[in-house]
C-alpha cells in the first residue's frame, strides 16, 4: 500500500527538545521512566467537545523514529551535543509504552488523549511531532463534524486541499475531516492512501476554455453521462448557467437515456440562487437533478443557507474546513506528570496563577461515566489501582466545586484508555479510517447529550476525580508551593 511517509521524520523537533535530551543524558538517570500526558485545555468554537484524531500517524512515527548518519552529522554541526550523546543517539529507538483514547473519541478539556511512559530522553525527543500531529488532525476532525452537523444530513465534500497550510495538512487534514463526518474528498491522494471516497465536478477553467459556456457542458456530459455536476456561475446562473444545463440534459443526455447529475453554484446569493435554480430544474422536469453548493462555506454560512430555505443537496467546503478559520491552534500540550525510581513514582505538577492551567499530576485512569440510559455522564480521574463502583453510590469530587458532595448511581464505568505500543512494540491493530468515522458518528448519536452538541453555549462536560485522586493533586500542590522560590 501506498504510503505518505516514507520521509524519516525524528528530526521534527523543536531544538530545546534535543538541547535537553544531551543534558539529561549527562545529569540525570535516562533509563528510569518519566510519564507525559498530552491533554488540551479549550474546546474549539467555544464547543462542547472535541474530536480525538491523529493516533495512527503518531504510532507510526513512534515505530520509526530514529536518527540516520546525515541527522547526526546535522546535530553534530550545531556545535551544542557531545560525541557520546551523538553516537548514543545513533542507535536510539523508541522503547516506550503508549496508552490513549481510541481514534475518533469524543474528548474534553484536561483529560489525557495520549500518555507516554517512557525513559526519559525517549519521552522528551517526541513531544512536537506528537503535538503538531493530534493538535492538527483533532482541530481539522472538530471543525469537520461542526461544519457536517449544519448540514442536516446532506452530504459535505471536503474541498479544501488548494487552500490548506501546504500538503500535509491538506492530506491529513482531508483524513480528519472524514474522522469528523465528511462524506468525500477532493483530495485524491487522501483517497489513495486513506480509502476515502474521492468526489468533484468541474472548475471554471473547463467552462472558460471553450467558445460558450453550452459547448462546455456539453462536452463534460458526453465524457461523463452518469455524473456530470455543471458548474452555472461563470456567466449568469439564471439567465445563461441554469438553462444551458437544462438543454444540455435535454439534448445530450436525455437521447443516452441519460439525466443530468448536478450543478453547481459558486458564487452570490446561494439561498436565493439555489431556490430559483431549483424552481428552473423542477419547472424542466430535472427534479433528481442534485444542487451542489460552494464559496468560503462553513457552519454558521451552512446553518444561515439552510435557514433561508435554501434548496441544496450538498456542500463542497475548503477553505474555512482545512485551516479551522474560525479558531485555528487546538491548543494541545504535552506534560510531565510522573518521574520514576526503581519502585517508586514521584508525581509532578505544574502550577500556574490560574486554576485551569494547574496540571493533573501523576499517574491515573480516565473513565467515562454512563448513566443507565448510556448517555455519558462525565468524565472521572481516578488513581491507576482504582477500580470505581459506580453502580451503587460513588462519591466524587467536582474540582471545580470541591465542596459539594456529588456522587454516581446506577452507572457503568468504562476505561478510556487502551495500550497501543509496549516497551516498542505495537500491540494492537487498528481500526480501518471508515470504522473510526463510524466510532465518532455513534458517540455523538447514542452516547453525548444533544445539549454537549449545540454551537451556542453548550452543556459543560464535567472532568471529575475520585477522592483519593484528589487528595493526591491537593497534597502534591501544598508540597510543591514555593519549591520554584529562589
Ligand atoms: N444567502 C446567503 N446567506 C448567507 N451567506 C451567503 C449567502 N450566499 C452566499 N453567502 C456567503 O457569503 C460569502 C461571500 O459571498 P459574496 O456573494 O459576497 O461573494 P462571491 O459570491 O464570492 O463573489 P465573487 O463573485 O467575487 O465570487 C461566502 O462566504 C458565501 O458562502
Ligand atoms: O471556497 P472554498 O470553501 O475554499 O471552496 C473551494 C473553492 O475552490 C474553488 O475555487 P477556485 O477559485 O480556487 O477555483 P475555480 O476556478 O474552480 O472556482 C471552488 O470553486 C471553490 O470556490
Ligand atoms: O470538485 C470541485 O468542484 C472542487 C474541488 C476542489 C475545489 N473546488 C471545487
Amino acid at each position: 500500500m501506498k504510503q505518505m511517509d516514507t520521509r524519516n521524520l525524528s528530526m521534527v523537533m523543536d531544538l530545546y527538545e534535543m538541547t535537553m535530551a544531551n543534558g539529561y543524558f549527562h545529569t540525570a538517570d535516562i533509563y528510569d521512566p518519566v510519564t507525559f500526558d498530552v491533554f488540551y485545555r479549550k474546546n474549539p468554537d467555544g464547543g462542547g467537545f472535541a474530536i480525538f484524531a491523529g493516533l495512527e500517524q503518531v504510532l507510526d512515527y513512534l515505530e520509526g523514529l530514529h536518527f540516520g548518519p546525515e541527522d547526526i552529522d546535522y546535530l553534530r554541526s550545531l556545535r551544542l551535543y557531545d560525541e557520546k550523546f551523538l553516537e548514543w543517539l545513533a542507535h536510539f529507538r523508541f522503547t516506550g509504552t503508549v496508552t490513549a483514547m481510541p481514534e475518533g473519541t469524543i474528548v474534553y478539556p484536561n483529560e489525557p488523549l495520549v500518555t507516554i511512559n517512557a525513559p526519559l530522553i525517549e519521552a522528551q525527543l517526541v513531544e512536537t511531532a506528537i503535538l503538531a500531529q493530534i493538535n492538527h488532525q483533532s482541530l481539522i476532525a472538530t471543525k469537520a463534524r461542526r461544519i457536517v452537523q449544519a448540514a442536516k444530513g446532506r452530504a459535505v465534500s471536503d474541498f479544501g486541499a488548494r487552500r490548506a497550510h501546504n500538503m500535509d495538512a491538506a492530506v491529513y487534514g482531508a483524513r480528519a475531516a472524514y474522522i469528523g463526518g465528511v462524506n468525500s474528498t477532493a483530495t485524491v491522494l487522501a483517497g489513495q492512501l486513506f480509502g476515502i471516497p474521492v468526489s468533484g465536478t468541474m472548475a471554471h477553467s473547463w467552462v472558460m476554455y471553450f467558445d460558450d459556456e453550452y459547448t462546455a457542458f456539453k462536452h463534460f456530459a458526453e465524457i461523463y453521462p452518469d455524473q456530470a455536476v455543471l458548474l452555472v456561475d461563470t456567466y449568469n446562473v439564471l439567465t445563461s448557467g441554469v438553462p444551458n444545463a437544462i438543454r444540455v440534459a435535454k439534448e445530450v443526455l436525455e437521447p443516452m437515456g441519460k439525466r443530468l447529475a448536478g450543478i453547481r453554484l459558486d458564487s452570490g446569493d446561494l439561498a436565493y440562487l439555489s431556490k430559483e435554480a431549483r424552481r428552473m430544474l423542477d419547472d424542466a422536469g430535472l427534479t433528481d437533478c442534485r444542487i451542489v453548493v460552494s464559496n468560503s462555506l462553513d457552519e454558521y454560512t451552512i446553518r444561515s443557507l439552510l435557514d433561508q430555505g435554501g434548496c441544496i443537496d450538498s456542500f463542497g467546503v475548503g477553505e474555512r474546513l482545512i485551516t479551522a478559520k474560525s479558531d485555528p491552534v487546538f491548543g494541545g500540550v504535552y506534560k510531565l506528570t510522573a518521574v520514576h525510581h526503581g519502585q517508586a513514582c514521584r508525581p509532578k505538577i505544574k502550577l500556574s496563577e490560574s486554576f485551569e492551567k494547574i496540571t493533573n499530576p501523576g499517574r491515573k485512569k480516565i473513565w467515562r461515566i454512563y448513566d443507565a440510559i448510556g448517555h455519558a455522564r462525565a468524565d472521572l480521574l481516578t488513581n491507576p489501582d482504582e477500580k470505581p463502583d459506580v453502580r451503587t453510590e460513588y462519591v466524587f469530587v467536582d474540582p471545580e466545586k470541591p465542596w459539594k458532595r456529588s456522587h454516581f448511581s446506577h452507572c457503568t464505568a468504562k476505561e478510556l484508555h487502551q495500550t497501543y505500543i509496549q516497551q516498542g512494540k505495537r500491540v494492537q491493530t487498528l481500526p480501518a479510517l471508515s470504522d473510526i468515522r463510524a466510532y465518532v458518528q455513534d458517540q455523538l448519536r447514542h452516547e453525548i447529550w444533544p445539549e454537549e452538541q449545540r454551537f451556542e453555549n453548550p452543556h459543560h462536560h464535567y472532568l471529575d476525580m475520585s477522592p483519593a485522586y484528589y487528595e493526591m493533586k491537593m497534597n502534591l500542590l501544598r508540597q510543591t508551593r514555593g519549591q520554584g522560590s529562589l
